[in-house]
């Protein structure tokens, strides 16, 4: 009897668990509240797993984008989620009034179950309230003070790419990896406005610290699996219950150096912030840190961040940062080597404008420049800095996108890299062609032509949740490009493919034009190799 209720219950152990899948794949596809609404693959439709997959090999933005070609503007990705490309439904998910929150994609998304930040804080009224407390650090005045940290970098950078060795007789240096460079420039940026010092990691030579951005990628990428796992509320359950200790142990070493960076980072700076406490304001270091150490209830006039929040909000700083913006400036060169008409179009208009390496300053003058900004735009475009979509729930109530209802607990979403691949917005969304940005009527480009195609662009996304570092971020990139170009020119190294698609990659990945990234809520990527030349001042 003993043995048959063993051997019953072995059985049971291992066949519960797929019957339970099985029976909830059954009710995804037919009693599902989406079952016969929206369309989507199959195996989709019955479990999460194939989403999984494709966000385990970094390539979900490409599924997603065959998946619309299928089944049109929108499909149901997850059994849960149906991802739209479309505009309209772009601004009736992400618009300040959408009756949605955060998914919990981003409490999976968090390292320990308590430590929340405004990205990962899904409660509509507590993220507003965090906001309200970060958006302390990025007034116009904390943007100006920063963009000085920048211009010193960005000159320091230029400096180093401009003393690599001569290639050719005609004075073209050293090949370089375009998004190895840049990653350790914004990183040494955002580091001495995050945490205090500057680590260095974009001199040349040795340096403890050089691997990180690799480290904050692979970090990226493990929890970034998590946030996507078919189970979610299951994971979430165990989170607090001894899996978070777990994932610490398995994290891989990169993820876990990149962890232990931050935590002694954070440390040094509450230190010095401590020391410096006493000083008048202006003798204190007024970086992104202090703005947020020092930022105050507005009614109470009390400190708002404790030591946890401030590690916290500290290390979504450096990620939110760093990448994204590394990411787009990767995928501006990567376009302008590939078009050199364009790229030549801009360095004019630089060289022009600006009489001198010192005009090129955070202002109205580098702001105003019509064709740097539409460069940007259209990099931005074309190389998003996180490709798929960003998840939100309906709230009690429902909400209708174009003319449907979706019930609460429905995961919606829009995805920036098929977003910006949609041919009714753009005519011709695969080619770089910052003149769409700009109003010119014999040139085809009409004011309508043009705000269709902002209505479906938003790199920063819009909402209660947008980027709040966009204005830091426009500062940073204008900084770079501008003085950069003003400097140096630049080309793709000769016979360099590396960025590019190529057939070997498969369906949506082949066109050697189109810089590829990887999947990993951010976008992962490779290249371009580029080359620069010193600028020639008596051409
Ligand atoms: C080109 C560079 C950048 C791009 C394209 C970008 C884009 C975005 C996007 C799309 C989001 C929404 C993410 C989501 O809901 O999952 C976001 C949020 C955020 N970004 Fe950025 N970002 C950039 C640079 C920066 C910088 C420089 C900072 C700060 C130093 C920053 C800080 C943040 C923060 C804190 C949030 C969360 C805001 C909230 O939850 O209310 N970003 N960003």
């Amino acid at each position: 009897m003993l043995g048959f209720s063993f051997t019953s219950g072995l059985v049971a152990l291992f066949l519960l668990p797929p019957l339970a899948i099985f029976l909830k794949g059954l009710y995804n596809l037919f009693l599902h509240p989406l079952a016969n609404k929206v369309p989507g693959p199959f195996w989709a439709r019955f479990s999460g797993l194939p989403s999984w997959y494709y966000a385990y090999r970094g390539d979900r933005h490409i599924w997603l984008q065959g998946q619309f070609k299928t089944y049109g503007y929108r499909v149901r990705i997850e059994p849960n989620t149906v991802v739209f490309c479309d505009p309209q439904a772009y601004a009736a998910i992400y618009s300040m009034k959408a009756n949605v929150r955060r998914g919990l994609f981003y409490e999976a998304y968090k390292r320990h179950a308590n430590d929340t930040t405004t990205l990962t804080c899904i409660d509509v009224a507590a993220h507003a309230r965090k906001r309200r407390y970060l958006n302390l650090c990025f007034t116009e005045r904390s943007i100006l003070a920063a963009s000085r940290f920048v211009i010193d970098h960005v000159d320091r950078w230029i400096d180093i790419i401009a003393s690599e060795e001569i290639q050719d007789a005609d004075g073209w240096l050293h090949v370089i990896n375009f998004s190895d460079r840049v990653d350790a420039l914004i990183f040494d940026i955002m580091a001495d406005l995050g945490f205090g010092k500057s680590f260095g990691i974009k001199e040349p030579g040795d340096n403890p610290f050089k691997n990180i951005p690799h480290n904050i990628s692979v970090y990226m990428k493990f929890y970034y699996l998590m946030s996507r796992v078919p189970f979610l509320g299951l994971l979430l359950w165990f989170k607090p219950h001894g899996l978070d200790r777990l994932l610490d142990l398995i994290a891989p070493p990169a993820a876990r150096q990149y962890n232990r960076f931050v935590h002694d980072s954070v440390t040094s700076r509450i230190a010095l912030h401590r020391e410096q406490e006493h000083n008048p304001e202006e003798e204190r270091r007024q970086d992104m840190f202090y703005f947020l150490a020092e930022a105050r209830d507005p009614k109470t006039g009390t400190i708002v961040y404790d030591e946890n929040d401030l590690r916290a909000e500290s290390n979504l700083l450096l990620i939110a940062g760093s990448d994204t913006t590394a990411i787009s400036l990767s995928g501006i060169f990567f376009y302008l080597t590939g078009n050199p008409l364009k790229l030549n179009k801009l360095v004019e208009e630089i060289r022009t404008t600006f009489q001198s390496l010192d005009d090129i300053v955070y202002g109205q003058r580098l702001r105003s420049c019509t064709y740097l900004r539409a460069c940007i735009d259209e990099g931005l475009r074309l190389a998003p800095s996180g490709p798929c979509e960003l998840p939100r729930e309906v709230l009690s109530g429902g909400i209708e996108i174009k003319g449907q209802f979706y019930p609460a607990g429905t995961i919606v979403g829009t995805a920036p890299w098929t977003n910006s691949r949609n041919a009714e917005a753009y005519g011709d969304p695969d080619v770089f062609r910052p003149e769409r940005w700009i109003v010119d009527e014999s040139a085809g480009v009409t004011k309508e032509s043009v705000a269709r195609a902002r209505a479906a662009f938003h790199p920063f996304l819009s909402g209660p949740g947008n980027c709040i570092g966009k204005n830091l971020a426009m500062a940073e990139i204008l900084i770079t490009v501008a003085r950069t170009l003003y400097q140096l020119d630049v080309r793709r190294a000769p016979e360099s493919t590396l960025g590019g698609g190529s057939p070997e990659l498969g369906w949506g990945k082949t066109d050697p034009n189109q810089f590829q990234l990887v999947d990993a809520y951010i976008s992962l990527r490779k290249g371009p190799e580029v080359q620069f030349r010193r600028r020639r001042f008596d051409a």
